[in-house]
């Protein structure tokens, strides 16, 4: 699955998207190392904190469904240039590997990929629990 194939899959899943309070429409597809791909869109609620976005709903879906071991995940929203993910977020994605790629795309077309390990530098993980 090319990188840029996956952000598409990205932008689509970004239609379902409920954002009634923000009006932020966020989109994510999550590709598995044996090549399944979970889509997630970000889930507002009145009660502000339990928004979820879209990263998380694609890695629960996907942990939920028993596939945990992650090659990369893209990000797609309205705006004209690189949605990166939030920082909650970088840590759940973190939490199940420190190469998985970030795939942000921009309004020209142009795909940027980046690993979690950067996004996240000096992350704690499970290794700091001797885990
Ligand atoms: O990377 C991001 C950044 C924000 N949001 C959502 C959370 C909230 O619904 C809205 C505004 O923060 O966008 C995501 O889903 N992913
Ligand atoms: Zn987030």
């Amino acid at each position: 699955m090319l990188e840029r194939e996956l952000f598409q899959k990205a932008v689509q899943a970004k239609e379902n998207a409920y954002a009634p309070y923000s009006n932020f429409k966020v989109g994510a597809a999550l590709l598995t190392k044996d090549g399944k791909i979970y889509t997630g869109c970000n889930v507002e609620c009145a009660s502000f904190g339990g928004t979820n976005c879209a990263e998380r709903t694609a890695i629960f879906k996907a942990i939920s469904e028993g596939s945990k071991d992650f090659e990369a995940i893209a990000i797609a929203s309205d705006n004209d240039t690189f949605t990166f993910p939030c920082g909650i977020c970088r840590q759940v994605i973190f939490e199940f590997g420190k190469d998985i790629k970030i795939i942000v795309g921009d309004k020209d077309g142009k795909i940027k990929v980046v690993p979690i390990k950067e996004l996240l530098p000096h992350g704690f993980s499970g290794q700091d629990l001797n885990k």
